[in-house]
């Protein structure tokens, strides 16, 4: 028997493994029109994101969408000549303009943690948003890629897909939840504890976007490092709890925006390369994909390549939360 669930997957989107960051974020690859729209776009996140996002030469098109603050970031962020045409959208009214045409829409709208907080603490505000995001992107961009930054990722996703199915536009390809910063986190991690130069080590992260269902699989980083159990629970943890780090070291200030700006812009670069047609370009992300039930649940999850016994253990233990988090989304977005 096979069930669609939600699942951290290689993504359909494929991007060149061996590129240097810096390069993969300015790089020239062939240059068709394409219009990227950023939801939340004068935030913590957003705007360094737009600049980013404005930085890339794939992006011809960049609309800017909040519901505060848009006017002051779309100009500013104009003035930096490169080649996107920069457009502000400051109210709900202007929304569906914001979103025609686009090719990418990338949502970091909704409002950050405070320390003490879960993500899922975020549930009740960011829920509402989200759902009416996707549901003006089903009427205006319906095939646009969707870029879900807004926490619960593992909810928010599953939200998304409901929306995306209600309104008959739902394709498990083109929503992805941006789960880039964990990968960002535990290639940081890896390399600082190994002394591999960071620009050369790759780590896959699978699962979803909070506490243990974030799942780095060190076993299967490269170059391979003989490191020790320890060092690799230690380095699990740390990646696991790196959201909370930061929104610590903010003390009530937000959480992560930059490494975030940063992340989301690789992760956009992805989807516009893999867009125009780039081989082999590979992401991680959380996406709907196929697993194999059994009499005891899930038997196989498929894709996830070779696991140690640390984190198979690991994988387990996240189902039930990750699965909880998705009928979370789900039942809002079906009651709503
Ligand atoms: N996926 C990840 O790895 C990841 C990483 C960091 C943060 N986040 C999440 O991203 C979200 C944003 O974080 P931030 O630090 O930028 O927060 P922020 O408060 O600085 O910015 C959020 C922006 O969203 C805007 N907004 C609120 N409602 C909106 C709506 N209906 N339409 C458009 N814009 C709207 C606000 O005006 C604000 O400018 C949070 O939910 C946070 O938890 C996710
Ligand atoms: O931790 C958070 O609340 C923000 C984000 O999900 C992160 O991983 O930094």
């Amino acid at each position: 028997m096979r069930l669609k669930m939600l699942r951290s997957v290689q993504s359909a989107v494929k991007r060149c493994a061996s590129a240097p960051s810096s390069a993969r974020l300015y790089s020239s690859a062939s240059t068709p029109e394409r219009k990227v729209a950023i939801l939340g776009a004068a935030g913590g996140i957003g705007q360094p994101l737009a600049m980013l996002m404005k930085l890339n030469p794939l992006v011809s098109d960049l609309a800017l969408y909040d519901i505060a603050g848009t006017p002051g970031v779309a100009a500013d962020v104009s003035h930096i000549n490169t080649r996107a045409k920069v457009a502000g959208y400051a109210e709900e009214k202007e929304l569906g303009k914001a979103l025609e045409g686009s090719d990418v829409v990338i949502i970091p709208a909704g409002v950050p943690r405070k320390p003490g907080m879960t993500r899922d603490d975020l549930f009740n505000i960011n829920a509402g948003i989200v759902k009416n995001l996707t549901s003006a992107i089903a009427k205006y961009c319906p095939n646009a890629l969707v870029n879900m930054i807004s926490n619960p990722v593992n909810s928010t996703v599953p939200i998304a897909a409901e929306v995306f199915k209600k309104a008959g536009t739902y394709d498990p390809k083109r929503l992805f939840g941006v789960t880039t910063l964990d990968v960002v986190r535990a290639k940081t991690f890896y390399a600082g504890k190994t002394g591999l130069p960071v620009e050369q080590v790759n780590v896959p992260v699978v699962g979803g976007h909070a506490g243990i269902t974030i799942l780095p699989l060190f076993s299967q980083a490269t170059p391979a490092a003989n490191l020790s159990e320890e060092d690799i629970k230690a380095l699990t943890k740390r990646t696991q709890d790196g959201g909370t780090e930061v929104v610590e070291a903010k003390a009530g200030k937000g959480s992560a925006t930059l490494s975030m700006a940063y992340a989301g812009a690789i992760f956009a670069d992805a989807c516009l390369k893999g867009l125009n047609g780039v081989p082999d370009v590979v992401e991680c992300s959380y996406v709907e994909s196929n697993v194999r039930l059994g009499k005891s649940g899930v038997e196989e999850i498929f894709g996830l390549g070779p696991l140690s016994d640390f984190e198979k253990q690991n994988l387990e233990a996240m189902k039930s939360e990750l699965k909880a988090s998705i009928e979370k989304g789900i039942n809002f977005a079906n009651k709503n």
